[in-house]
């Protein structure tokens, strides 16, 4: 029984695991509205200058905790006298940076998994709040009940994580920044288990991947679970014996387990990128290098992709990534559905990344070109590109 006394004693305040069971409900205040338009883009950057922070430069962050010191009791008249006045906004409250290290940040998964890492990683000190699924975490942004919601979009070994490419098109939540994070995973078991007693390793089938070598030397069945904590979490609690799990070394140590490899990943290069979600976006700054997403969708024809691809190119824009995916509601097409072999292709959303502000007159002309003959457009968020090492 040695797993779970290390659990018991660790030392970090862990918050419960948001599920959807424990939604709560929130009045939502009113929303700033800023329209993801080139000529919204002028105005929101010339009126807030740059004064961009951290790694979500977020101006308007301040909007949630403003509402919360608006909301304290009033200072001035007693609360005898006036139970219910808010206290009024000093010019200190207004000129003080937001202090993102009292952020509330959304994570799928249990204490221990890397997309907690990376919350913390973004936002030292925030508090980093576990939810059951990825959908829970950005219900959880969207009713006002964390501030930020962090999600891993590609990995430099697995790829892209498609699940959440089609997330983000599902909400409207914005990106606010960017974070590299380099996954080390480490082989788990219990206290006492030998590495040639494992039958069967779980983790998530991103991890599962990034070990594959591995995993094939020691002969072991893989079996995908939604987040590495869980699976150190499942292993632990279960004092299974012929299972191990694939999960960080924090993960080993909160849940009690036994590190029997360590770096078991194929490729020591083995980075995540994860996003940073919020209800607002933020207001671009050209003062540090930002970068842009959006995506989109194009009429079928002949270098239609091409000419997508050329209003960027043609202004000196450099792309960082594109991803397409099926488009949801539509998709496939046939062209001739009355004759045998008729051609049936997929109607596609673009997603692309690209070094640029949108407070840049550079990037507002290439997505204004775009927008001429897109069907589909969005900015998903512009953002201060995370230019640390990982
Ligand atoms: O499972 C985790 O710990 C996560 O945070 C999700 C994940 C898994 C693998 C790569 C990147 C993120």
């Amino acid at each position: 029984m040695a797993s779970f006394a290390a659990a018991r004693t660790a030392p970090t305040h862990r918050p419960s695991l948001i599920t959807e069971g424990t939604r709560r409900s929130f009045q939502n205040p009113s929303r700033v509205s800023f329209g993801w338009r080139s000529d919204a883009f002028a105005r929101a950057s010339n009126e807030a200058g740059s004064g961009v922070h951290g790694n979500d430069g977020n101006n308007n962050a301040g909007s949630l905790e403003l509402n919360r010191i608006a909301n304290e009791s009033s200072p001035i008249l007693s609360s005898k006298d006036s139970p219910i006045l808010p206290r009024p906004l000093t010019a200190s409250d207004l000129s003080s940076s937001v202090d993102r290290s009292r952020y509330r940040v959304a994570y799928q998964g249990l204490p221990g998994a890397y997309s907690e890492a990376a919350a913390a990683k973004a936002y030292p000190n925030c508090e980093a709040v576990p939810c059951e699924l990825f959908e829970t975490a950005f219900d959880a942004v969207e009713r006002w009940i964390v501030d930020r919601a962090v999600l891993p979009i590609e990995n430099s070994l697995g790829g892209s994580i498609h699940r959440n490419y089609d997330l983000l098109l599902r909400h409207s939540l914005h990106i606010v920044g960017e974070v590299k994070y380099a996954l080390r995973h480490c082989l788990l078991a219990n206290h006492g288990i030998k590495i040639d007693e494992l039958k069967r390793v779980l983790s998530h089938p991103q991890a599962l991947a990034h070990c594959e070598n591995t995993l094939t030397k020691l002969g072991v069945v893989r079996e995908a679970v939604d987040n590495t904590a869980i699976a150190a979490q499942f292993v632990a609690i279960n004092q299974l014996h012929d299972t191990g799990a694939v999960a960080s070394s924090l993960a080993a140590e909160i849940y009690g387990l036994n590190i029997l490899a360590q770096d078991i990943q194929d490729d020591p290069d083995n980075v995540t990128r994860f996003l940073m979600l919020a209800r607002e976006p933020i207001i671009p700054g050209i003062n540090r290098p930002f970068k842009t997403s959006i995506v989109f969708s194009l009429e079928e024809g002949p270098g239609m992709l091409f000419k997508a691809l050329a209003v960027f190119s043609m202004r000196d824009i450099n792309l960082t990534k594109i991803e397409s995916r099926p488009q949801r509601r539509k998709p496939m097409r046939t062209l001739d559905e009355g004759s045998n072999g008729a051609a049936k292709y997929f109607d596609y959303l673009f997603y692309v990344d690209f070094e640029a502000s949108m407070a840049s007159q550079n990037a507002q002309n290439a997505l204004g070109h775009l927008e001429e003959f897109a069907t589909f457009l969005r900015v998903l968020g512009s953002y201060p590109m995370d230019m640390t090492q990982t």
